[in-house]
C-alpha cells in the first residue's frame, strides 16, 4: 500500500500541474489573445515585468503578438502594445470602459466608501463631470493657470540658492508641488507639512492597488492614513473653501450629502495633481543637464524669447506675467524638451473593463475582463523612435514624415505614437494644465536660476526606477545633486 501510494502521490501532482499548464498557462480561452507563458502560480510573469518592463514588453510583442495576456501578481490582463490598435480600442469606448476601473481605485486606493460609490451616484453623475469641465483649456486659462503662474513666480523668485549642493528632488520637484497645491486648495494648504507622506503614499501606491495579503497591505494603510490627517486637517481648518477648485468639488459633495468623503476627494485630486507634473519637471530639467548639450540650448532660446517679448509688453515681465509669456512665445526646444521628457519618463497603462461581449483583432473578450494600453511599447519602439534609449528632445523638433521603400508614407519623430497622458475619452483630463504647469515652471527657473551638475554627479545618477510601471512618469532611482546659483538679471 505505501508502495502504491509513492507511485499515485507523484502521478497525482504531474496530472493536477498538466491541467493547470493546459487550462491556466497556455491560455485562458481558446478564443482569446495568446498569454505570456510563466512558471508559478499568483506571481505569473511579475518578477519578469518589473526587472526589465520594455524588454518584457518588447519580447511578449515579438513572440505572441500586438495584445497578450499577462498573469502577475493574481491579476489577469490583456496587454496592447500596439499603438494602432491601441487607439481602435480607445475609440471603442461603449465596449472599453475606464470609470469602473477608477471608481474601483476611488475606494481602493482612496478609501471611499462604497456606498458613495454604488448608492449616491455622486461620482458619475456629478465629481467626474465637473472635473472634466473645469480642466478644459478654455476654463483653465480663466482662473487656475493665472493662479498656478502666481504662486510659481513666487516660489522661484523668493528661492534662496544654498551654498552647498542641493538635491534635485528639494529644488524642482518640491517648488512645483507647492504652486500647483496652492493653485488647486489655496495659499493656506500646508503643502510643505504634507509632501513627504504624500512621497510615501505615492510610493505605496503599487502595494495599495494590489489584492496582495493582509501584512504585506499594513505599509500602505500606514502611507493612506498619514497623508489623510493632512487633508482632515486641511478640511477642518479651511472648511476646504482654500481654492476655487476644491470649492466646486466641495459645493456638489454637499448638494449629493457626501460631506464626510471631501478628505478623501481632497487627495484624490491631490494625487492627480501631484502624482505626475512634480516628476516631470525633475526630469525634463535633470535629463537635460546631463544631455550632451546641457541646458544652455533650452536657456538661450527662452532668453532670446524673453527678449524680443518684454520689449514688445512693456510693463510686463516674464518673471511676473510666466502665463502670458508662454501663452504668446515661440519656443518650440521647450516644447520638443517636454514631449520628449514625457515619452522617456513616462509609463503609462490606460485600462479599460470591458462592458459586454466583444470581438476585437480577431479575440473575443468577455464582459469584466481588462484590456491595458502600454503606451511604453511604442513609446519606446525603434521604428517610430530611432535609438529610444536616448534622451533627444531635438526629435521632436524634426517630427515629420518619410517615404518607406514600399512607397507608402509613415510617420516618425511625432507624438502620434507617445501616450503619457492615455487616450480616448477617459484621456487625463490634467494634461493641458500639466503641460502649462511644466512650461511656466521651466521659464520660471532658466530665466531666474543658474543650475548646474553637482561635481561628481554622474549621468547614471539619471537612472530612472522602471520598476513602477503603469503609473505615469516614472520614479527617479536616486537623487541627483546640483548647484544652484540665482542669475543677475
Ligand atoms: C505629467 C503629468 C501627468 C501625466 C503623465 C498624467 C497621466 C495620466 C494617465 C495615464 C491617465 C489615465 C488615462 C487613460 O486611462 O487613458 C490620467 C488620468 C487622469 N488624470 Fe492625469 N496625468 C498628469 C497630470 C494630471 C494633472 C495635473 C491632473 C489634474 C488634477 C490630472 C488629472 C487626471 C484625471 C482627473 C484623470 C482621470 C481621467 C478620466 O477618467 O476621464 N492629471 N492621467
Amino acid at each position: 500500500m505505501p508502495g502504491l501510494l509513492l507511485i499515485a502521490a507523484p502521478v497525482l501532482i504531474a496530472a493536477l500541474f498538466a491541467t493547470w499548464y493546459l487550462k491556466v498557462r497556455v491560455s485562458p480561452r481558446r478564443d482569446a489573445p495568446p498569454m505570456v507563458p510563466y512558471i508559478i502560480p499568483w506571481i505569473g510573469s511579475s518578477i519578469n515585468m518589473a526587472t526589465d518592463p520594455d524588454a518584457f514588453f518588447a519580447n511578449a510583442t515579438a513572440k505572441h503578438g500586438n495584445i497578450v495576456g499577462v498573469q502577475a501578481v493574481g491579476t489577469y490582463r490583456y496587454f496592447v502594445t500596439h499603438p494602432t490598435l491601441a487607439k481602435q480600442v480607445h475609440k471603442m469606448s461603449k465596449q472599453f470602459v475606464f470609470t469602473p476601473y477608477r471608481l474601483h481605485l476611488s475606494m481602493k486606493v482612496f478609501g471611499m466608501k462604497k456606498s458613495t460609490i454604488e448608492e449616491t451616484g455622486f461620482f458619475e453623475d456629478s465629481f467626474f463631470e465637473t472635473l472634466h469641465r473645469l480642466m478644459a483649456p478654455n476654463e483653465i486659462s480663466k482662473n487656475l493657470v493665472p493662479t498656478y503662474a502666481k504662486y510659481a513666480a513666487q516660489e522661484v523668485a523668493a528661492y534662496v540658492p544654498p551654498p552647498t549642493p542641493v538635491t534635485a528632488r528639494d529644488l524642482l520637484y518640491k517648488m512645483l508641488f507647492r504652486a500647483s497645491a496652492y493653485a488647486f486648495f489655496g495659499g493656506n494648504f500646508d503643502a510643505d507639512s504634507c509632501i513627504d507622506d504624500f512621497i510615501a503614499f505615492d510610493k505605496a501606491l503599487p502595494l495599495i492597488m494590489l489584492d496582495v495579503p493582509w501584512p504585506l497591505t499594513i505599509p500602505g494603510q500606514q502611507a493612506h492614513e498619514a497623508i489623510m490627517k493632512h487633508m482632515r486637517n486641511y478640511v477642518e481648518k479651511t472648511n476646504a473653501s482654500g481654492g476655487d477648485y476644491v470649492e466646486y468639488m466641495t459645493n456638489h459633495a454637499r448638494e449629493y450629502h457626501v460631506e464626510h468623503e471631501i478628505p478623501a476627494l481632497c487627495l484624490t485630486l491631490l494625487w492627480a495633481l501631484e502624482a505626475n507634473a512634480p516628476l516631470a519637471a525633475y526630469w525634463a530639467v535633470v535629463l537635460s543637464l546631463v544631455h550632451k548639450n546641457g541646458l544652455a540650448p533650452l536657456v538661450t532660446e527662452i532668453d532670446t524669447a524673453r527678449a524680443a517679448w518684454e520689449s514688445t509688453n512693456p510693463g510686463l515681465s516674464v518673471a511676473k506675467n510666466p502665463d502670458y509669456f508662454v501663452a504668446q512665445a515661440n519656443l518650440p526646444l521647450l516644447l520638443a524638451t517636454i514631449q520628449e521628457t514625457l515619452r522617456y519618463a513616462t509609463s503609462s497603462f490606460s485600462i479599460r473593463r470591458v462592458m459586454e461581449p466583444t470581438t476585437f483583432a480577431g479575440y473575443n473578450f468577455h464582459v469584466g475582463e481588462e484590456l491595458v494600453i502600454n503606451g511604453r511599447s511604442s513609446q519606446t519602439d525603434d521604428e517610430y523612435y530611432p535609438d529610444p534609449e536616448a534622451f533627444e528632445p531635438s526629435r521632436f523638433l524634426h517630427a515629420g514624415s518619410t517615404t518607406l521603400p514600399t512607397g507608402k508614407e509613415k510617420l516618425i519623430n511625432t507624438t502620434a505614437y507617445t501616450a503619457p497622458f492615455g487616450g480616448g475619452v477617459s484621456m487625463c483630463e490634467g494634461r493641458h494644465f500639466a503641460q502649462t504647469e511644466l512650461k511656466i515652471f521651466i521659464v520660471l527657473l532658466l530665466t531666474q536660476l543658474d543650475i548646474s551638475l553637482a561635481p561628481g554627479a554622474k549621468p547614471e545618477d539619471a537612472a530612472m526606477d522602471s520598476t513602477r510601471i503603469g503609473l505615469g512618469v516614472i520614479h527617479p532611482k536616486r537623487d541627483v545633486m546640483l548647484i544652484v546659483k540665482r542669475r543677475s538679471e
